[in-house]
């Protein structure tokens, strides 16, 4: 039986009043003790697709503990309104704050109110604009990199890609002397230590990695802070603007605050956009009719891309929309309640985990049609399926949607333009597999691809 949320919210009725309101039920099937941990872990979108088939939309699985899983678009909206009210999102992230510390998605409410002031001026229009030409250097340095033919891993290729975009859009022109490889080491042990399995206090050599990774990037962003404090009128980078702008209260944000904020930026923006940009490459190139238009779409560009010639790319932009409803990179977003909540005609108690997730509501055959089918054209004017702002979760909602959506959306579109404009590409590893490690967001198996210029090399241009 599928729940209505609109009924019950609409309807206080349909609660059934006088009866002792239930727990969403279990899915059957998991083992003793550890419950559906190991479907979670080999397959979680899966497992709530069965759950969503078998129970609705609410239900609970246990990996051990409880998580409810929410389904559809109602369950979005009631999920982005009630978070930072019954919904705690900073618990439901509390395993990245061993990570990065307590900024945005992991920060208290009083905290995040602090950071919120700087959203606005990061990816506001002034500062999107010099992305843009950011996103244009570094996809040409890459493309020279790659010279006339070849054969790349297209998981590797897009995080060397993306890291420089975000280096030279968020710390400079400078970013490479200024950061050294010793930032990204520090960075990879940062981001691969994350598990929403293992807790993450635990003494282990991954755990280890993490804190003496955090400490070297403290340092080095340290640095960077007493450079740009020094001669605050030769940078114009987002470290100093976290430096220079007044809080509310008209204090300043110390230097490890700004670096942590700073890393933050990086953390939410760097592997997410890479994998998705992975799976742009690969699914493109696993559908040739799209390839064969793309690259029809792409031809009429200049070697800059800027944001008039957005226009020309709808069906660029479907494909990467396409992207992240079948692929995403943030495929389950996480909550926890503060309090016994109502939900549909269940109530879930205080202190449970609360999740959308992606593996269920972008597989709804009542907004997507033939939803297993990559079919960027559900995304075209002419078609429904984009209308429902709600049904697709791959960068948040409400108050709490992802601010770097756009910058992530207009990178990927450079990235996917300029690679289709300048070469011929062949899939050489024809069906890669999902991969998903210790519960994290599904990505590509190690994927080749072979290449062959197609036109004059582009030469990175004058940045001014
Ligand atoms: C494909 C790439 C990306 C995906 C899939 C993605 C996804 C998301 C999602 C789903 C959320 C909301 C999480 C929740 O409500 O539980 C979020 C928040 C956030 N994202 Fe992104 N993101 C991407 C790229 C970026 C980039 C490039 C940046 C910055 C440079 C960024 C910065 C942030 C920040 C700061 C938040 C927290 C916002 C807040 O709490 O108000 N993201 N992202």
């Amino acid at each position: 039986m599928k729940h209505n949320l609109s009924d019950s919210l609409e309807n206080p009725s349909s609660l059934k009043s006088g009866d002792p309101m239930q727990l969403p039920p279990v899915l059957k099937g998991g083992w003793p003790i550890i419950g559906h941990l190991p479907e979670f872990m080999q397959d979680k979108g899966a497992l709530f697709y069965k759950g969503y088939q078998e129970l609705g939309n609410v239900f609970t699985v246990k990996i051990p503990q409880p998580i409810v899983v929410v389904t559809g678009s109602e369950y979005h909206q009631w999920f982005y309104n009630e978070t930072d009210k019954s919904l705690n999102i900073a618990k439901g992230y509390e395993i990245l704050k061993y990570a990065i510390g307590e900024i945005f998605l992991t920060a208290s409410k009083e905290q995040y109110k602090k950071h919120r002031i700087f959203l606005p001026i990061i990816f506001g229009r002034e500062r999107s604009l010099g992305y843009l030409n950011a996103m244009n250097y570094e996809v040409d340095v890459w493309l020279d990199r790659l010279g006339e033919s070849g054969e790349m891993d297209i998981m590797e290729e897009m995080r060397l890609v993306t890291r420089s975009i975000a280096g030279h859009a968020f710390a400079g022109a400078n970013f490479r002397d200024e950061l050294g490889s010793e930032f990204w080491e520090a960075y990879s042990d940062i981001a691969k230590s994350v598990s929403i399995i293992l807790p993450p206090n635990w003494p282990l050599p991954r755990y280890k990695r993490r804190d003496r990774g955090r400490a070297k990037i403290r340092s080095i962003l340290g640095r960077l802070c007493q450079q740009r404090r020094q001669a605050p009128d030769a940078y114009d980078d987002v470290i100093s603007l976290l430096l220079n702008t007044p809080l509310d209260d008209g204090t300043y944000l110390d230097d490890q605050k700004a670096a942590d904020l700073w890393l933050g930026l990086i953390f939410a923006g760097n592997d997410t956009t890479a994998r998705q940009a992975a799976w742009c490459v690969l699914l493109t190139l696993q559908h040739p009719n799209i390839l064969a238009r793309l690259q029809t779409e792409v031809e009429v560009l200049n070697d800059s891309i800027d944001a008039m010639s957005f226009r020309s790319l709808p069906l660029t932009f479907q494909v990467i929309d396409e992207t992240v409803r079948l692929k995403p990179s943030a495929d389950m977003l996480l909550r926890v309640t503060e309090q016994d909540v109502e939900v549909g005609d269940y109530q879930i108690p205080a202190g449970w985990r609360v999740v959308i997730a992606a593996g269920s509501s972008h597989y709804l055959e009542s907004k997507f049609s033939n939803p297993p089918l990559f079919d960027p054209d559900r995304f075209s004017k002419e078609r429904s399926e984009a209308k429902d702002q709600y049904a697709i979760m791959g960068f948040g909602g409400g108050g709490r949607k992802c601010p770097g959506m756009n910058f992530a959306k207009n990178e990927m579109a450079i990235i996917l333009a300029k690679l289709l404009r300048n070469y011929d590409l062949t899939l050489l590893t024809p069906n890669p597999k999902t991969i998903t490690v210790l519960g994290g967001a599904p990505r590509p198996s190690p994927t080749r691809i072979s290449y062959q210029r197609k036109r004059s090399p582009v030469h990175p241009m004058q940045l001014n």
